[in-house]
This record gives C-alpha cells, structure tokens and sequence, in this order.
C-alpha cells in the first residue's frame, strides 16, 4: 500500500513515533523566525503579518496593464507582480521584425522610460512593492522602475520590489536568456553591488525552481538545482568582491505548489534548512537575514486543465493551501482560466478571492507552522531534504550549476521525469480528474481573453515618435559609454541608466550589450 511521492519517496499508510526515531526538535525544527529556520523566517510568521497576495498580471499596451493593476489593487492585492511580453524579455523592441506577432500577448510590451511611465501612473511606488519577471533585462527594467521613482518623487532607497534576474534557470527551464553565462554573472554581480548602493531594500534576484517544475521537475529536483544556482550567484558575487552579508539577505527564491499538500510543505521547510545551513557552514555567512530563504510561491499552472476549466479553481485552492502551510512570503494563485488563455477580470478576481478566504476564513494562519510535529511531514522533510542534498552533490561533482548546465545535466534530469510523468498521464496510472477520469462527452464553451493585434502598430508608432523627439546624439554617447563599461570591468548600471534616461529604448541598450558579449547558444544534449 506504500505510495511513492512526486520525488519517488515512500509514503506510509501510518506513521508515528517510531517514524522519527532519534529526531531532535532543537536540531532540526529550531524556534520559527531561527536557525535552522525549519519553521519559518519570522516568529510570528502569519500571526504577525499575513504572506503578501501577489497576483502576476500584464498584457497587451501598459495603459491596459495600468488598469488591470489599479482594478487588483482595488480588490485587495497587496503587492505587484509584472508580467512583460516575450520581445521585452528578450531585449528586443516592439518593432523590430523579431518582434512580429508577440507584442502584447504574454505580458506588456515595454520599450522605453515613455512606457513605464504610463505602466505606472497613478500608483505610488513608495506604498507599493513591485516584482517584475525580467531576466537578461533585469537591469533595464530596474533602472526605468528607478526612473519612474525619480519622476514621482520617490528616493531609490524607498523603492520596494524584486526582479526575478535569474538567468541560469533561463538555460535551464524558461529560456529567456540572451547573453552567455560568463557576463550573464557578471551582470548580475553589478545588480547586487548596484543595489546595495542605490536601492537597499530592492531584492536583486528571485532564484527560481517554479519554470523547472513546469517543465517537469520534481519537488526534489525543483529545490536541487534551485538552491545550486543559488550558490553560483553567492560565489560570483564573493569572487567579485563583495562581502557576503552585504547581499545575501537580498537573494529571494521562487517556487513551484502542486496539489501534493504533503511533499509540497515538506519541500518548503527543507529548502530553508538547506539554504540556511549552506549560507552558514560554505559561505561563513554571519547575519540572521543572510541565511533565512524567503519565497514567492505560484501555484503550479503546469497541473492546471483546460477540460472542465472550473475544476481549476479547487486545484488552486488546495497549491494555495499548500504554500500557506508551507510559509511563504508571497503568493501568486492562478486563474482557473490560465491553461486556456490570458484571464479575465472575474477569473483575476476569483483567483485573489482564494487567497483571501485561505488568510481570512480558515484557521491555518493562527498558528504558526501548523504542520510541525506531523510524523509524516516531519519525516517527509527529512527525506525531501537528503534527496536534495544529494542532488545538489551531483551538481557539485559536474563543477557546480553553470557547468552542469554545459553538460545539459539538469535540463537532461528534467526531461527524463517530465516524460515519466507524461507516461503514467496516459497509461491512466495518474488520476487528472476531467482529463483521463471523470471526463465530459462535451466540454461547455469557454470565452477566454484574446489580446489584440492591433497593439503591434500602436507600439511601433510610439517607439517612431520617441526616436524622432529624442536627442540622438545624446543616446548614442550613452550607448557608447555603456559598450566602454561592459567591455572593461567597470558597473554597467550606471551608463544604462544614463541610457535610458535620454531615452534609448530596451532593444537599443540590449543590442549594445550584444555587440560587446555575444549572445548564447545552447549545446543541447537533448
Ligand atoms: C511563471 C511566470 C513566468 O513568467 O515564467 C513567473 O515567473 S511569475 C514570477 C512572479 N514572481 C514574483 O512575484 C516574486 C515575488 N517575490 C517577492 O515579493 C520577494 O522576493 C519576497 C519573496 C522576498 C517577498 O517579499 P515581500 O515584500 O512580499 O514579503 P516580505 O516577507 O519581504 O515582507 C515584507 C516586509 O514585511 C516584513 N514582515 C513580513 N512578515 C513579518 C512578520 N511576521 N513579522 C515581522 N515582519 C514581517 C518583512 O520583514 C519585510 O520587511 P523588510 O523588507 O523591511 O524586512
């Protein structure tokens, strides 16, 4: 009767004492808000301050993005979360022919300062936390949000937000990525030094397993080779110069919650432990912050059906439930729409609805680490934990994260799951509810959200109207200012905001990045 987890662990029918064996509390669980960190970055965890219901959202001009903001804003969100369309976070503008047939569609189509500045109007950074999900950009995309500060009135060090900045899990799992791995570190190591001196309480990185699951990954995989591209950013930054206390408690991470309620929270507690342990013990790390892993967690749009698309609407429940329990610091809940199409504002609003009736109408968060004591999560974390470990081990042994990457190591892991999965899907051995059991003859019809088309030819006609009211000369001495800093070793941050201030769109300071480092091509084993 014994099941195996989604990381191939057994799961017993009963558990109890005997389960634990010699497990010491002191040692492995700690006080919530202390080393090992097991139960939670905070003392008070939920008690003390909700999670912050952070809904990702954008698509189509940043006016529409505006008023999609401002309406969940209006509905009780308590933080942003951007979405960019594919041309943005590949660094390229809205009318360049690569462009074509994408603007708008899976995020806003940002181009320049003119668009972020409407992205935002109305909303007052210095009441606001921001994330946005920009990767080879980040740095942009930071620097304009500072811009959109500067205009409003607000200092940089009162700027409260996270780009996910994240580019390894790009060769990994997402694929966003432009430029090679080597000044793809480098670029990130002066984000982190840029940060501690202009934006300190701004998180410089969202180190994320939540694409890798998407794409297959198992929770033991997922927090593995999150946690090792942890430890290549931590080292890049240290081999750069910087101290590691003056931004480890920056660093946040970004994970994936499925319906398995159990793992998944086993997953979350074991993921801290490691990270604080690792920060401590490889890293000399001294500051409390230093150690503790703070997360955003989605709920997993990979598990989500578009048959009988309303039933995801108690699949999102139970992943919300699940991160809840598992102590996240931020919480996106999907649309029950979202494996159909962009969501609407009643599917948007639902969603938030979840989260609210998780903080509000049940008793999950009076206590702190509900779970804790549990002889099966308990057990389950230690497990999930030592799978991980040794996982962690084998990226080790291939010469850490970006070197795996090179061998298609975690890609290759991946895949082999994700096509287990696939396999036990159709044979029937793994129940999707609507899709290979308690199917309909005829699903109902659906009318999603479509964005429109036309949006291409607005954006080109704004970016011709910039780049005919702009001082040229201007922009091309800031291009070539910042080619200087990214040939040679000096930050590139500051000659690309200078950049972006005469108004250089995003494709002009990404094309001048590529003419200096190239772009990556990926040695696909697979
Ligand atoms: C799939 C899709 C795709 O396109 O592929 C995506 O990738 S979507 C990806 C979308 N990604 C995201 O949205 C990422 C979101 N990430 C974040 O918001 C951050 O990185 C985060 C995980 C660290 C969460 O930050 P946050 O501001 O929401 O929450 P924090 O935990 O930092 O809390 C905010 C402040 O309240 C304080 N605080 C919170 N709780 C407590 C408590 N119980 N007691 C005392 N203080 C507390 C914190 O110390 C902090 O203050 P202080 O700062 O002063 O200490």
């Amino acid at each position: 009767m014994t099941r195996e987890s989604e990381s191939g662990l057994p799961i017993e029918p009963v558990y109890g004492p005997e389960a634990l064996g010699d497990w010491d509390p002191a040692e492995k669980l700690g006080e919530p808000g202390g080393y090992p960190f097991t139960r939670g970055v905070y003392p008070s965890m939920y008690t003390g301050r909700p999670w912050t219901m952070r809904q990702y959202a954008g698509f189509g001009t940043a006016s529409e993005s505006n008023a999609r903001y401002k309406q969940l804003i209006a509905n009780g969100t308590m933080g942003l979360s951007v979405a960019f369309d594919l041309p943005t976070q590949m660094g390229h503008d809205s009318d360049a022919p690569i462009a074509h047939g994408e603007v708008g569609k899976v995020g806003v189509a940002i181009d320049s300062i003119d668009d972020m500045l409407v992205l935002f109007d109305g909303i007052p950074l210095d009441k606001v936390s921001t994330s946005m999900t920009i990767n080879a950009p980040a740095a942009l995309l930071l620097l304009l949000y500072q811009l959109v500060g500067e205009e409003q009135g607000v200092s940089a060090d009162r700027l409260t937000g996270t780009i996910q900045n994240d580019v390894l899990k790009e060769y990994i799992a997402r694929g966003t990525y432009i430029f090679p791995p080597k000044p793809s570190l480098r670029l990130i190591a002066d984000i982190f030094a840029y940060c501690r001196a202009e934006i300190p309480k701004w998180n410089t990185i969202s180190i994320s397993g939540y694409h890798m699951a998407e794409a297959g990954a198992s929770p033991a995989q997922e927090i593995a080779f999150t946690l090792a591209d942890g430890i290549e950013y931590v080292r890049t930054a240290v081999a750069a110069g910087m101290d590691v206390d003056d931004f480890a408690p920056r660093l946040s991470f970004f994970f994936v919650s499925r319906t398995t309620i159990l793992e998944e929270v086993a997953k979350f507690r074991a993921a801290r432990r490691i990270w604080a342990r690792v920060m401590r013990e490889e890293f000399g790390a001294k500051n409390p912050k230093s150690l503790m892993l703070r997360f955003h967690t989605q709920t997993a749009g990979v598990q989500l059906t578009a048959q009988q698309p309303e039933v995801n609407l108690v699949r999102v429940a139970v992943q919300g439930l699940a991160a809840v329990l598992g102590g996240t610091q931020s919480l996106h809940t999907n649309s029950f729409d979202e494996a159909i199409a962009l969501p609407t504002d009643k599917s948007a609003r639902l969603a938030l609805r979840t989260q609210q009736v998780l903080a509000y109408e049940t008793d999950v968060t009076a206590t702190v680490d509900p779970f804790a004591g549990s002889y099966v999560v308990e057990k389950l974390t230690d497990e999930v934990e030592a799978a991980t470990v040794e996982l962690m081990a084998k990226v080790e042994e291939l010469g850490g994260a970006v070197s795996a990457i090179e061998h298609g190591f975690q890609k290759g892991e991946i895949e082999r799951n994700a096509y287990r999965i696939a396999l036990e899907t159709d044979a029937g051995e793994r129940v999707v509810v609507g899709v290979n059991r308690f199917k309909l003859d005829e699903e109902e019809p659906y009318e999603p959200l479509r964005v429109d088309p036309a949006i291409e030819a607005q954006q080109a006609a704004r970016l011709g109207g910039l780049r005919a009211a702009r001082d040229q000369d201007a922009v091309d001495a800031a291009l070539a200012a910042l080619q200087k800093a990214a040939a040679g070793s000096d930050n590139v941050l500051y000659p690309m905001k200078d950049a972006l201030r005469a108004r250089a769109t995003v494709g002009e300071v990404c094309n001048a990045l590529r003419e200096v480092w190239g772009t990556y091509v990926p040695t696909d084993a697979f």
